[in-house]
């Protein structure tokens, strides 16, 4: 990928703080009204806090931005393990995001099928058509994390969600992935539909697998692609020894 860039950070409090000015740097230039695609897990935690302190939260043009998701367990918005309750209680409420802006992935359903469905028809009427055009990204910004073997979003290595094409939401049966319960992604489509993409990934356990993307390794964060600039923002516990002799 001729756009993919990689910066070590210190340590995850200066990785917050290096992807929340990103996120702002990138929000604040959005013209008109604007898509942001949140992820969940635990390194993006710290990272939502600092965006919301007002420094940060003053640069956001928050009467233009819709918040999307790019993927959800099947559980209540309440349950620690929600992608969305995590966004609202760590940066959406204490923005004062209005409920209107937010794009929970719907988890009321008893199938993740019928979620995705459901969360594929509100991304196409906020984008004004179920046809992606490549002129007109879906999304300013699209975060995402990286599992330890390779996943983004919930697109699991071997999983058949990986290989749509055509739709942009499909429900994960993670029977096999325990403890992990039923999920709703977004496909590579609908991810690669974005002005820009910022992965942020701290931890020793995640170093391997950087490793792996760096030597060619056919993982599903090597598969998603981007209309824009990629950047990658990683600890240097997370980060391979080549990656920090670039640094040098
Ligand atoms: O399963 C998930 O994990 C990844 C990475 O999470 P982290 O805790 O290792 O940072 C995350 O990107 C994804 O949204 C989440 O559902």
């Amino acid at each position: 990928m001729a756009d993919r860039r990689f910066v070590v950070l210190d340590d995850a409090a200066a990785l917050a703080a290096a992807a929340a000015e990103h996120i702002a740097g990138i929000l604040e230039r959005v013209g008109g009204r604007g898509a942001v695609c949140l992820t969940g897990g635990g390194t993006i935690g710290p990272v939502y806090r600092r965006l919301a302190q007002p420094d940060l939260a003053a640069r956001l043009p928050l009467d233009r931005l819709d918040w999307f998701f790019g993927d959800e367990r099947m559980v209540p918005a309440d349950d620690p393990r929600s992608n969305a309750g995590q966004a609202r209680a760590t940066l959406l409420d204490p923005l004062g995001v209005p409920a209107a802006r937010i794009h929970a992935i719907p988890t009321d359903d008893a199938d993740p099928h019928t979620s995705s469905r459901r969360y594929a028809a509100e991304l196409a009427g906020f984008y004004g058509s179920d046809r992606l055009d490549p002129a007109r990204p879906l999304f300013d910004l699209v975060l995402l994390g990286l599992g330890s073997d390779g996943h983004v979003a919930s697109l699991f290595p071997g999983r058949s969600a990986l290989a749509e094409r055509d739709r942009w939401a499909v429900g994960v049966d993670t029977a096999g992935l325990a403890p992990f319960v039923p999920r709703v992604t977004l496909t590579l489509p609908a991810l690669a539909s974005s002005r820009a993409m910022l992965f942020i990934v701290a931890g020793a356990e995640k170093r391997p697998v950087i490793a792996q993307l760096l030597a060619g390794a056919d993982l599903p964060a090597a598969r998603v692609r981007c209309a824009g600039p990629v950047l990658w923002l990683v600890d240097r516990a997370a980060a391979p020894d080549t990656l920090i002799e670039d640094r040098s």
